[in-house]
């Protein structure tokens, strides 16, 4: 079924829009940050490993980005390339700025928390003057990832894409991603998500996310009026993620699809978004129908929380696929069947 109908003659399959980073994941996990003294550097920015999760499902990525002019800059950049995605739109920083460090605490299998240094950061610093209209034309979708609405003039440079892609009948995908970080008030959040949500065909979120967004709209929390608010704009599918407790996906004529996650032991809390979304989008690009979108998010976001790293382990699709087959055959189903 074709919740969203992309136009299959666009070169890209999505050019995603918002940070990339460095990530330093501590190999002696399990204590605090203080106590860590060992760290594997991956590449990391939400959006950027929703790029390379989707690049490594074969699809074709373009990415709208700054990046800071040292080592760490052309590492990142290096990386995407040899990724296969698409490097033209990410621009080197040309005032010093510096590329966005998160250093992760792994306390347990479920407590983690981020450090990020974000100071005078790169991706912000993406201008609407980096914004080509001519890039956004190729694309069958955009992905805004809402970090990128935090600060100008990246804020005003993700407005232009939501615009452009409007304009020329590219559709639009929200992955609010909260990062408290570089925001300054809890109303400069809730109107730049909730203009952007309005825009958008696909919104992705935490519970916690669509509360931030929806906070001047008077809405009762529950994901009932949230799904049924956002289908009433643009929205086609709404995804509200509940951590450990699944997910759900509501689509525009009231449909609701949920799933349990997949159990497996997790080495940390983090990376489950970021895989889910990378596979669920694979879904919706191919036109599945929910339940396998919900499937192959849902089964990404439990091989991230597995594994110690983010981009590096995003799976392929034979990984995919197998782990999928081994859950269901020890488990069963994950789909809550109507
Ligand atoms: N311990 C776990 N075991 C299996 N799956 C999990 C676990 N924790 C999270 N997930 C999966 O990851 C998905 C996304 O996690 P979550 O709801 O925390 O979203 P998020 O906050 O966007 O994630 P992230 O921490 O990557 O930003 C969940 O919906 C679930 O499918
Ligand atoms: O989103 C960030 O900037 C941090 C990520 O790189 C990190 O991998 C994570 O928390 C993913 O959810």
């Amino acid at each position: 079924m074709q919740y969203i109908t992309f136009d299959k003659t666009k070169p890209f399959d999505l050019i995603l829009l918002g940070r990339i980073a460095i990530d330093f994941n501590p190999l002696d996990y399990y204590k605090t940050l203080a106590e860590s003294e060992t760290f594997k550097k991956y590449v990391g920015g939400s959006p950027a490993n929703i790029a390379v999760g989707l690049a490594r499902l074969g699809k074709k990525c373009g990415f709208f980005a700054r990046v800071s002019d040292d080592r760490f800059g052309e590492f990142v950049t290096d990386y995407f390339k040899k990724e296969g995605i698409d490097i033209s739109h990410i621009k080197v920083c040309e005032n010093g700025e510096s590329l966005g460090l998160t250093f992760t605490e792994i306390l347990n299998h479920d407590e983690s928390s981020i450090l990020m240094y974000r100071n005078g950061i790169a991706d912000l610093s993406l201008s609407p003057s980096d914004i080509d209209e001519a890039y956004i034309k190729q694309a069958k979708a955009v992905l805004i990832s809402g970090t990128a609405l935090s600060a100008s003039p990246s804020r005003e440079a993700a407005l232009k894409a939501v615009t452009l892609a409007r304009k020329n009948g590219v559709k639009i995908i929200f992955d609010i991603d909260y990062r408290e970080y570089n925001w300054k008030n809890k109303d400069e959040i809730a109107l730049y998500y909730s203009i952007t949500a309005k825009e958008s065909d696909v919104i992705l979120g935490s519970r916690e996310e669509y509360d931030l967004a929806e906070k001047l709209m008077g809405l009762d929390g529950t994901d009932e009026s949230t799904s049924r608010y956002w289908c009433s704009k643009q929205a086609a599918v709404v995804v509200i993620k509940h951590g450990k407790a699944g997910s759900t996906a509501y689509t525009k004529d009231g449909k609701a699809y949920s799933i349990r996650p997949f159990p497996v032991e997790a080495i940390k809390g983090f990376g489950g978004g970021d895989g889910y979304a990378s596979s669920f989008l694979y879904g919706l690009l191919e036109g599945y129908e929910m339940t396998d979108c919900l499937e192959l998010g849902s089964a990404s976001a439990s091989m991230l929380v597995a594994s110690h790293g983010c981009s590096a382990d995003m799976p392929t699709l034979d990984s995919l696929g197998a782990f999928i087959q081994k859950e269901k055959a020890q488990y069963g189903e994950m789909i809550a069947r109507e």
